[in-house]
C-alpha cells in the first residue's frame, strides 16, 4: 500500500516537477516557483489569502516569522512589506524551503531566511508571527509547535494565525487562551470564507505578581 504523502513530509517522494505561477504578493504580481509535495502548489490558499487580507502591516524592522512557510506566500509578503526586516520562513519540508529560497533570490528579497525549525538561533525573538499553521499534523503536534514559537514573541508583539472554522478554530482559540497564561491575550480578529484569524498578543509589560 502506498502511504499518502502529506505536505508536511520532510522529503516529499512525489516527482519534483517545478512549475511557475504568477500570484499577487503585497499588491504586485510576482512569478514564483512551486512543485508537488508542498502545500497548495497551484495558487495562494484561501485561508492564507484571508490571513494576508486581515493582518495589519508588519513592523519595518526586527525579526519576523512565517511559521510553516511552504513555498512562501506569507514570507514573500512580509519581506516585500518590510524590506529592512529579517524574515524567517520556517518549515519542516525541505522542498518547500528550497522553493522559498529560489523565490526570494528571484525577487531579490535578501532579508529572507528559509530554514528548518532547529536552524533559527535561540536568541532570536520575533516582532510578529504570521502563520497558516499545519492543522493536519494533529492536535498534539500543533500545540507543541505553537508552544515552541509563540513564547518567542517580543513583548508588545502579536502572532496572527488563520484556522479553518471546521478544523477547530474555536477550540484552538480556547486552548491558546487557557494555556499561554496572563502574559498573552488571544482574540478573534476576523471571520471570513469559513476561516478565523486569531491574534495572540504578548503584553508590553509583564503581569504584576499575584494579578
Ligand atoms: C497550511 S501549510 C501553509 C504553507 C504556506 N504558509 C502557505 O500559506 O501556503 C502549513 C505548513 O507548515 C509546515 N509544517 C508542518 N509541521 C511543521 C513544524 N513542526 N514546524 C514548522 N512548519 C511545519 C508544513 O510543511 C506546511 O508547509
Amino acid at each position: 500500500m502506498i502511504e499518502q504523502e502529506h505536505y508536511f513530509t520532510a522529503d516529499p517522494a512525489s516527482a519534483d516537477q517545478r512549475r511557475e505561477l504568477t500570484v499577487p504578493i503585497a499588491g504586485r504580481p510576482l512569478t514564483v516557483e512551486t512543485a508537488p509535495g508542498v502545500f497548495c502548489p497551484d495558487r495562494i490558499d484561501l485561508g492564507t489569502s484571508v490571513l494576508l487580507r486581515t493582518v495589519p502591516d508588519p513592523p519595518e524592522h526586527g525579526d519576523l516569522l512565517d511559521l510553516g512557510c511552504g513555498w512562501g506566500p506569507v514570507t514573500l509578503t512580509l519581506a516585500s512589506l518590510s524590506p529592512e526586516a529579517r524574515v524567517w520562513g520556517v518549515d519542516v519540508n525541505h522542498r518547500a524551503l528550497d522553493l522559498l529560497r529560489r523565490n526570494a533570490a528571484r525577487h531579490d528579497l535578501t532579508g529572507i531566511h528559509a530554514v528548518g525549525p532547529d536552524d533559527v538561533p535561540d536568541d532570536v525573538t520575533f516582532a510578529t508571527i504570521w502563520s497558516n499553521p499545519p492543522i493536519r499534523v494533529g492536535k498534539a503536534a500543533l500545540h507543541e509547535m505553537l508552544l515552541r514559537w509563540i513564547p518567542r514573541l517580543e513583548r508588545g508583539g502579536t502572532a496572527y494565525l488563520v484556522v479553518q472554522k471546521n478544523l477547530g478554530a474555536d477550540s484552538l482559540h480556547a486552548w491558546l487562551g487557557g494555556t499561554l497564561g496572563p502574559e498573552f491575550a488571544t482574540a478573534r480578529i476576523a471571520s471570513a470564507k469559513g476561516f478565523r484569524v486569531l491574534a495572540v498578543h504578548r503584553h508590553l509589560t509583564p503581569p504584576t505578581e499575584g494579578a
